[in-house]
């Protein structure tokens, strides 16, 4: 995929980013509260618009220029702040995720499949709004899941997760993208991100900042401008490690 948005009209959200990923690749998105990263994904997914310049290419094709089923056939989804389903069950919330996937990935083994890859089969008959935040966001990322599509777009996949499930998803992640998926995540954990990413975008008040392998774009330069941070690296055979310090 190729990517650039010169900007998005009568905003300054984003300007002048431009990058390009490929199918086995985990890119993750990263910057400060603010930089643009929800942006930048919801500019992906074709649903930030009008841009006022810019273009999104997969396999040479305009996503801006899809139908809606083309896109659904496209992207798996994860947004930041899911929308409310009321009191529904676990279940069903899944199960109105298959409606608008295209026939061939939308039947009822679909369901069975992102359940026992999330492990969230025992939550499946329990009412939604009854789980935990990181219950919930797991369903969420089930959701996503739904319609196994070649390319996933998640907003802060490991938000409210706990260290374990943290790992689990970074990991079933990165599994995804060395079976030929394209992974894009915003993420605010740089020790994970330059763990289990194989490039990452870095943001900085709506312009990128930084794209390359995690070493080169988590520099000491870098760090200090987009987080006001200075860090030191930590690094043992189960990867690197960053430790953060205030720089003010
Ligand atoms: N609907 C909107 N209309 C106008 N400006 C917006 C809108 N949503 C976000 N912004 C602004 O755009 C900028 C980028 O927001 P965005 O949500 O993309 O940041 P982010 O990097 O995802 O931040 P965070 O880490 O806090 O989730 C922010 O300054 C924000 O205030």
């Amino acid at each position: 995929m190729s990517l650039h948005v010169a900007q998005i009209a009568h905003s300054t959200r984003l300007q002048q980013v431009s990058f390009t990923a490929k199918a086995g690749q985990f890119v993750g998105i990263i910057g400060a509260n603010g930089a643009g990263k929800s942006s930048l994904l919801t500019a992906i997914t074709g649903q930030l618009m009008p841009l006022h310049q810019g273009s999104v290419h997969y396999n040479e094709r305009s996503v801006l220029h899809m139908s809606a089923s083309e896109r659904r056939a496209l992207f798996g989804y994860l947004p930041q702040s899911p929308a409310l389903h009321g009191d529904i069950s676990v279940s069903h919330f899944l199960q109105s995720g298959l409606v608008n996937l295209p026939a061939a990935n939308a039947g009822r083994d679909e369901l069975t499949r992102v359940a026992n890859l999330l492990a969230i089969t025992g939550f499946l008959p329990r009412p939604l709004p009854h789980l935990s935040g990181g219950e919930q966001r797991r369903i969420h990322l089930a959701r996503a899941l739904l319609g196994d599509q070649p390319w996933l777009v998640c907003d802060e996949p490991t938000a409210s997760l706990d260290l374990h499930h943290q790992l689990k998803v970074m990991a079933l992640l990165r599994s995804f993208a060395d079976n030929g998926k394209l992974v894009t995540a915003a993420l605010h954990d740089l020790s994970l991100a330059a763990r289990f990413c194989d490039k990452l975008v870095l943001l900085h008040e709506g312009r990128l900042m930084a794209c390359g392998e995690p070493a080169e774009v988590l520099s000491e330069a870098n760090l200090a401008r987009a987080f006001a941070i200075k860090a030191r690296w930590l690094c043992t055979e189960q990867g690197v490690a960053l430790l953060p310090t205030l720089l003010k």
